[in-house]
């Protein structure tokens, strides 16, 4: 791996005698992580079922490392969304902001979600996340990822934050800002991102991130808190985002993070910064930790009085009759709840989200499924969002079943009970995976077609 001249230098000269262990952290491999979603299940059910050689990551209640050869993502508990594959340093920013659940929470920079996913399951289903990414692309991936983990309390935006703020002024009690960066803490990692770095570096995002900066701040709620993190040691994008905050936002203060081993504290002096609180930031280093480079600083803007925003009313669509039906069996309850329609799609949404016309909407709240005349047909993101006990119609297959991994491809499967009919919640060692059809000893699959195992 050839790192830039000009990067090594400036690297020399901030690490001192740092430098050669910073160095020599080329020489190891990358360490691999999986987080637990703790929506489906807890950290300890996960390590008692799971077939992979985990190892805990320190600082990470629900994080582990494991060994790259034993492929998780290509595992049955991955589609049954157990888990997010999550570089480990990765994992500190959503753990470290203190959202509880009720909460009112935006990450503001989202997809692929590795952080949204986090920050859901900390909510608990209850309160309200919005995950938005300014492409659109990566906001699909997005989707997905949200919906694999079963999310029921969200929605998805692909929006540019300076739109989102005519619709969400202070109205945030947490604010995830997960930065656009040139990416110096993932080298190691991901060696293709030496080239983008060639080409867009520390002053390219640096004018980014301070737009973003400007934005989210409208949207915090007064005594909310927001946490800034980057995978770059960019001092520029790093301290001197933070700095440019606190000088142009006098209603913020650096709060701070609890120190863990192999932490290291942000480097005011590396922007001739008097601030000296930008040392509560934090810096994770590859020759530090076991993991790659990130800084995170936590901010708290002053006050503490919920503003009343004011909000049109939203019309509420009656629980249409096909939907009623299928509902009885389940055990959520579905009375006074808020439905929303497009056509034949209908989705259940949490009463929190403000009215959000005019903004691009991948998902606002639950996608339940279709309503045909007569019937209502589930869908994928309903099947991820239940748990087993709460619907009577479960099929439960062990991982290492062959009628499971045909059921991930998209196959029809035969059924031992021919009594078996209409719509049955497939599962794997009890966690929900989609939906199938029975009928005489055949279940139709409707796997979602895009998820489908290759
Ligand atoms: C570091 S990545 C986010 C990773 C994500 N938080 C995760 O954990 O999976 C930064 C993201 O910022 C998005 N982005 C770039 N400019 C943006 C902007 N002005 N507003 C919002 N998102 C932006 C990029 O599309 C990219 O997906």
């Amino acid at each position: 791996m050839k790192l830039p001249q000009s990067y090594l230098d400036r690297m020399n000269t901030l690490l001192g005698e740092e430098f050669e262990d910073y160095l020599d952290s080329f020489s190891k491999p990358s360490y691999a992580g999986l987080r637990v979603n703790t929506l489906k299940i807890t950290k300890e059910d996960f390590e008692k079922i799971s077939p992979f050689a985990l190892e805990p990551v320190p600082w990470i209640q629900n994080g582990f490392y494991y060994n790259k050869k034993e492929q998780p993502g290509k595992h049955p508990f991955y589609y049954g969304g157990l888990y997010y594959i999550q570089e480990p340093s990765a994992m500190t920013p959503a753990s470290l902001l203190p959202v509880e659940p009720g909460d009112k929470v935006l990450d503001l920079c989202a997809a692929p979600g590795g952080k949204s996913t986090e920050l859901a399951a900390k909510l608990q289903g209850q309160g309200v996340l919005i995950s938005n990414d300014i492409s659109s692309s990566r906001a699909k991936a997005l989707l997905k990822n949200i919906e694999v983990f079963g999310v029921t309390n969200g929605a998805v935006l692909s929006e540019s934050p300076e739109r989102l703020c005519k619709v969400f002024p202070e109205y945030f009690d947490k604010i995830l800002i997960d930065a656009p960066c040139s990416g110096e803490g993932m080298f190691r990692k991901d060696p293709a991102i030496i080239k983008s770095w060639e080409k867009q570096g520390p002053e390219f995002f640096h004018k980014i991130q301070l737009s973003i900066l400007d934005a989210a701040v409208k949207m915090l709620k007064p005594g909310g808190t927001m946490l800034y993190s980057t995978c770059t040691f960019s001092p520029l994008e790093n301290e001197g985002s933070i700095e440019y905050l606190l000088k142009n936002y006098p209603d913020f203060q650096v709060e701070e993070i609890p120190f863990r081993d192999g932490f290291d504290k942000g480097r005011p002096e590396w922007i001739l910064s008097e601030r000296k609180e930008l040392e509560k930031t934090v810096r994770l280093w590859p020759h530090k930790i076991k993991g790659e480079g990130h800084f995170i600083a936590m901010v708290r803007k002053d006050g503490g009085q919920d503003v009343s925003v004011k909000r049109e009313v939203i019309r509420k669509e009656k629980c249409p009759k096909q939907l009623e039906d299928f509902f009885t069996h389940v055990t959520w309850n579905m009375r006074d709840r808020h439905y929303e329609i497009f056509g034949e799609k209908v989705y259940l949404v949490p009463d929190a989200i403000p009215d959000l016309k005019g903004m691009r909407i991948l998902r606002k709240g639950l996608y339940l499924g279709e309503l045909k005349k007569d019937r209502f047909e589930p869908g994928q993101s309903l099947a991820m969002a239940l748990k087993k006990e709460e619907y009577d119609q479960c099929i439960n297959f062990s991982w290492t079943d062959i009628n499971l991994t045909k059921y991930l491809k998209g196959e029809t499967i035969e059924i031992e009970d021919e009594s078996l009919a209409g719509w049955q919640l497939l599962l794997v060692e009890g966690y929900p995976v989609g939906w199938g059809k029975a009928s005489k000893g055949r279940l139709k699959n409707k796997y979602l077609p895009g998820w489908r195992l290759f």
